[in-house]
């Protein structure tokens, strides 16, 4: 086991370098919690102009391309955000799920292709309310998270983060007993496909996190981090959750 806390702070389309106060602030957090790893996935615009203020915490990106160059107007390979400064992305956000229509083989292929340029990966996976009250969200995100896998799934560069799509931005969370009984499915379809690296891979837990209630969350056993979009904007409102991941 010995799995790091993971705390990734997701600023979505929001974010100027008027906000670079706020990453500095965070990156002087993250140096105040070295147990944990904070992160802070930017809009690709302020990737650069972050390092400078980064401190401690790491720079990611929020999407890349599955291919590493092209006629693809207004992407963004992995190598570029790599150039300018991310050691992460996320990919395959229930939003670029939805808004860009990105499939689950469109998620694995950008999850090699971020791996290829050297960053590391959060994987994303997650329920609607249809399928949550229909009885099916273990066996549905399960079945999403091994059909989005990338070959060569590992614990030293891939991260999954589990976020119920009916709790992103609503206040709304799952109880901590589904939240446990979702984590412990995941692992246990990761351990199918990667056998003992699924111990060592982290699952995060993303959907309304915050400073209330991230001491719960992070407290159950297989949830190893969150992935905090709201929450992560202000040093003010991610001190708590960092905190909580202590
Ligand atoms: O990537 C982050 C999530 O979508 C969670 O967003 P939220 O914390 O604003 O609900």
């Amino acid at each position: 086991m010995g799995r790091r806390k993971l705390v990734v702070g997701n600023w979505k389309m929001n974010g100027l370098k008027a906000q670079l106060g706020e990453v500095e602030d965070i990156g002087a957090l993250a140096a105040r919690h070295p147990a944990v790893e904070v992160g802070l996935c930017l809009p690709a615009t302020l990737i650069a102009p972050a390092q400078g203020v980064k401190g401690a915490a790491f720079i990611g990106a929020q999407d890349c391309h599955m291919h590493g160059s092209g006629a693809h107007t207004g992407c963004l390979s992995a190598a570029m955000l790599a150039e300018a400064g991310a050691g992460w992305t996320i990919v395959g956000h229930s939003e670029r799920r939805q808004d860009q229509g990105e499939t689950d083989a469109d998620v694995a292929a950008k999850a090699l292709a971020a791996k290829a340029a050297g960053l590391k990966v959060i994987l994303c996976v997650g329920e609607s309310l249809d399928v949550r009250d229909a009885g099916h969200a273990e066996s549905v995100v399960s079945a999403q998270l091994l059909a989005s896998l990338p070959e060569g799934a590992a614990a030293d560069w891939l991260a999954i983060a589990y976020e119920p799509i009916w709790a992103i931005g609503t206040g709304r969370i799952p109880t901590m007993e589904a939240v446990e009984a979702m984590h412990r499915a995941l692992r246990a379809a990761l351990a199918t496909k990667i056998g003992a690296e699924a111990d060592g891979m982290r699952i995060l837990y993303g959907g309304s996190m915050n400073g209330d209630n991230a001491a719960e969350l992070l407290a159950i056993g297989d949830v190893d981090g969150g992935l905090v979009g709201g929450a992560s904007l202000t040093a003010a409102k991610f001190a708590p959750v960092i905190a909580a991941a202590c």
